[in-house]
C-alpha cells in the first residue's frame, strides 16, 4: 500500500497515537501534522493562536497537510483538518481517508487525562464536556464525508489498528 493514509476525527480520538503505532505495524512513514506544523514555526499551537487568531493556523495547517503528504506515510492530522473543504478533497484524492470515530464520555475522559494544553488551545472557552460534544456534533458529518472507512476508536490502540488493518486489507481485495 504506497498511497498516504489520513487519520481524521476529534481531538482525543487517537490520531496520534493510533497513527504511531499503525506506521509501525505497516513499516510507513509517520506525520503528525500538529507535531511538524509547530516543529517548523517554532512556536506551540496555543502561542499561534494567542497571537495571530484560529484562521491563521488553519491556513498553516492546511499548507502542512499538502507539505507532508507523501507515498507510504500515515498521516495523523488535527481535529479541525476537516473543516477546510480544500482538505477534505485533498486528503480523498490523495489516499485513504480514516475516521476514528469515539462517544464523546471517552473522548472527554482521555482529554481530561492528557489536556496537552499548548496543543489544544480552547475552541468554544467552554468546559472541557460542553466542547467536545457541541464540536463533534458539527463536525461529524464532515469526518463521515472525508472518510473512506469509518473506525470504533474507543477500543485499545492496538485493537484500533487491528481493525484499520483489516478494512485496508478487505478494500484492497475488493
Ligand atoms: N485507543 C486508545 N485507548 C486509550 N487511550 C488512548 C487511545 N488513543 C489515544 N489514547 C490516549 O488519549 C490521549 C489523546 O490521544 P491522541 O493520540 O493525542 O489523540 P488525537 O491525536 O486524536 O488528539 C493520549 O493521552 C493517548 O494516550
Ligand atoms: O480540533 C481542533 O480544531 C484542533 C485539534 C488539535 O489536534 P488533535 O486533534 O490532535 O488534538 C489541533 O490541531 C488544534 O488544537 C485544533
Ligand atoms: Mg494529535
Amino acid at each position: 500500500m504506497t498511497q498516504p493514509i489520513f487519520l481524521v476525527g476529534p481531538r482525543g480520538c487517537g490520531k496520534t497515537t493510533v497513527g504511531l503505532e499503525l506506521a509501525r505495524v505497516c513499516e510507513s512513514q509517520f506525520v503528525d501534522t500538529d507535531h511538524w506544523l509547530q516543529t517548523h514555526a517554532g512556536q506551540s499551537i496555543a502561542e499561534i493562536v494567542e497571537k495571530e487568531g484560529w484562521e491563521s493556523f488553519r491556513t498553516r495547517e492546511s499548507e502542512t497537510l499538502e507539505a507532508v503528504t507523501a507515498p507510504s506515510t500515515i498521516v495523523a492530522t488535527g481535529g479541525g483538518i476537516i473543516l477546510a473543504e480544500r482538505n477534505r478533497q485533498f486528503m480523498r484524492e490523495k489516499g485513504i481517508v480514516i475516521y476514528l470515530c469515539a462517544p464523546v464520555s471517552t473522548l472527554v475522559e482521555r482529554l481530561e487525562a492528557f489536556p496537552e494544553e499548548g496543543q489544544r488551545p480552547t475552541l468554544t472557552g467552554k468546559p472541557i464536556s460542553e466542547e467536545v460534544s457541541e464540536i463533534l456534533a458539527e463536525r461529524d458529518a464532515l469526518y463521515r464525508e472525508a472518510a473512506h472507512h469509518v473506525i470504533d476508536a474507543s477500543l485499545s490502540p492496538e485493537e484500533v489498528v487491528n481493525q484499520i488493518v483489516t478494512a485496508l486489507r478487505l478494500a484492497c481485495a475488493s
